[in-house]
């Protein structure tokens, strides 16, 4: 790319330029969209802001643009977090619609503004200078252009790398699995959206002070749109795949401009409209964009763990037989329904102790008020002494508790060690200041390696392997794996046995019962009778909502409410 310049002419170095701001602000919309699933079509008014503020402040006030690059993304920043405060606790269809509200109220200021030149604009913007020599050639611009975005491709793939990148990709599948690692999924949500923000600002300061003129019109609703395309057509999810996008999306335009009006023997907008087609296309032929067919021509990542001799910090563990888990007089109402009532039952450290009830009797309900994904209607939930009803299930989590999922949470496309290490969230401690410039090694090396351990302790080898390739026993295998990453003195199953064959169960029993012998603390709730009665050394029986009985599986098995009730008096 350096060597470039040398190369092609100056019309298509101008070009390149342009390829290179659009994508900046494309690596934004990887890492909001494409990461952390989070749609946005307001992107280009945040170019705008940027492009504005530095204009404005150089017209006005002399100042150097290099001086308002920094007062762009200030102003860039404090205008993403309103608006992120604002619209990030919204879910779903909401939060894109809320980009195009304000994407349309950020153009309409610009264009009305008293200090923006209205929608002519303004002109004689001043080039942005490096020792002297001001960047407003062709190939200067495209060098500046280039090396920005190296820079920033280059911290982007720091971060998508590190721990803050998992929980990041982790929130695309919303917020039960981040939150339930320990991960505050509004904050981090707000500081994806700030980051993405942030770039597309760089890409209005370079546009501003490299066209020399700015008006509202590349910053409106329609380049956002475009500029989500090229996420869209590059592959969303990965670095390059926003440089492809970008290039793809701008060289085209280019060319069909000119050869479509030929073709067609009118002038007009045609591009639009085939642009629109080939985005259709795209999504139903390839859903991850162009980007994963380039990379499979590239080498492999080292399959390798990272060296480092640094250690996560370890909880001490509750003696065997201490009082761990208590619920006083717990309760669940859905309005008139009662599906928990007064439950009451003690665990103790180093048991297995199965909850089991019939379908309906509350057992989910009870998990979910434990774990913290529901608050009690009333009653007491502590864990090691410690009130947590009260509390969300991140907070849970980061007092001892960790958990599987009924209906398997793993991130497919993510390694087994990628997905092992995201338990580890809470134990580490690197944000996304260090995680930029990769000042976490340490951390991530022994984040690695604990996972990796945790992942051979559960006899899951291969860490390389992705996880979407296992078949369903092993994942669930995969997801205690992922929870014991976590250090957890307590670990939650939620039906583990459900879906798996009869030798997978065995396995899965097996393993349950090495775990307990090394020390683990487990709370199963589960359907197969089979597994929970060989496996638990105590069961607590729910029915309607109440606790029915409680006892070893042989005292549970003669008991004869539960035969009535549960087994149907068949057994
Ligand atoms: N969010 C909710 N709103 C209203 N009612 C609910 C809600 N969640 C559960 N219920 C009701 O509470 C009762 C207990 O349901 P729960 O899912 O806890 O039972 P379960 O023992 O886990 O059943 P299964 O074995 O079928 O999963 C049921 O009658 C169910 O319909």
């Amino acid at each position: 790319m350096a060597i470039l310049p040398l190369l092609v002419p100056t019309f298509y170095l101008t070009l390149l330029g342009n390829v290179g701001i659009y994508a900046l602000v494309a690596l934004g919309l990887v890492l909001l969209t494409g990461v952390a699933g989070s749609t946005s079509f307001g992107q280009a008014a945040f170019m705008g802001v940027g492009a504005y503020t530095s204009a404005v402040l150089c017209l006005r006030l002399g100042l150097s643009p290099w001086l308002t690059l920094l007062a762009a993304l200030v102003v860039t920043g404090a205008v993403a977090l309103i608006l992120g405060a604002i619209t990030l606790r919204m879910q779903g269809h909401f939060l894109p619609l809320a980009t195009i509200a304000w994407g349309l109220s950020l153009y309409y200021t610009f264009g009305n503004a008293p200090f923006t030149g209205g929608f002519t604009g303004l002109t004689g913007i001043p080039p942005i200078t490096l020792f002297g020599a001001a960047l407003n050639t062709p190939s200067r611009f495209y060098w500046l252009v280039w090396a920005v975005l190296g820079i920033c491709a280059l911290l982007l793939q720091n971060l998508l790398h590190s721990r803050t990148g998992r929980a990041m990709r982790a929130l695309r599948g919303g917020v039960t699995v981040a939150e339930s690692f320990g991960v505050n999924t509004y904050w981090l949500r707000v500081q994806t959206f700030l980051l993405s923000a942030l770039l597309s600002a760089v890409a209005g300061w370079l546009y501003a002070h490299g066209q020399g003129f700015i008006n509202p019109t590349p910053f409106g609703l329609a380049q956002g749109i475009e500029f989500l395309f090229m996420a869209v057509v590059g592959g969303s999810g990965a670095v390059g795949g926003a440089v492809l996008g970008a290039g793809l999306i701008t060289l085209l335009r280019d060319q069909l401009q000119n050869l479509l009006p030929k073709l067609l023997g009118q002038s007009g907008d045609f591009v639009t409209p085939v642009f629109g087609v080939l985005v259709i296309l795209m999504l139903q032929l390839a859903r991850g964009g162009l980007w994963p067919l380039v990379e499979r021509l590239l080498p492999a990542a080292p399959r390798t763990l990272v060296a480092g001799t640094q250690r996560l910090p370890v909880q001490v563990k509750p003696a065997p037989g201490e009082d761990l888990l208590v619920l006083e007089n717990v309760s669940k109402h859905f309005g008139g329904l009662k599906a928990v009532e007064g439950v009451s039952f003690t665990l103790r450290s180093g048991e297995i102790l199965g909850l089991i009830g019939p379908n309906g009797a509350g057992k989910s309900t009870l998990f979910n008020v434990i774990s913290g994904v529901l608050p009690p209607t009333s009653g007491r939930v502590s864990l090691r002494g410690q009130l947590i009803s009260a509390l969300s299930p991140r907070q849970i989590a980061r007092r001892g508790l960790a958990r599987t999922f009924q209906h398997v949470k793993l991130f497919p496309e993510m390694s087994l060690l990628g997905n092992a290490m995201m338990g580890g969230y809470a134990r580490a401690r690197a944000g996304v200041g260090r995680s930029l410039l990769h000042l976490e090694r340490n951390e991530e090396a022994a984040l690695q390696h604990d996972a990796a351990q945790q992942l051979a302790r559960v006899g899951l080898g291969d860490v390389f392997e992705l996880a979407g390739n296992l078949p369903l026993g092993q994942q669930r295998v995969l997801e205690i794996a992922r929870a014991l990453v976590a250090d957890p003195t307590l670990l939650l199953l939620d039906e583990p046995a459900a879906g798996l064959r009869v030798g997978e169960k065995r396995e899965l029993a097996a393993l349950l019962k090495k775990l307990q012998a090394e020390g683990v603390t487990i709370l199963i709730v589960e359907h197969d009778m089979d597994l929970v009665m060989n496996l638990v050394d105590r069961l607590v029986v729910m029915n309607y909502g109440e606790k029915l009985a409680e006892g070893r599986p042989r005292e549970i098995q003669q008991h004869p409410a539960v035969r009535e009730a549960y087994l149907g008096g068949a057994a």
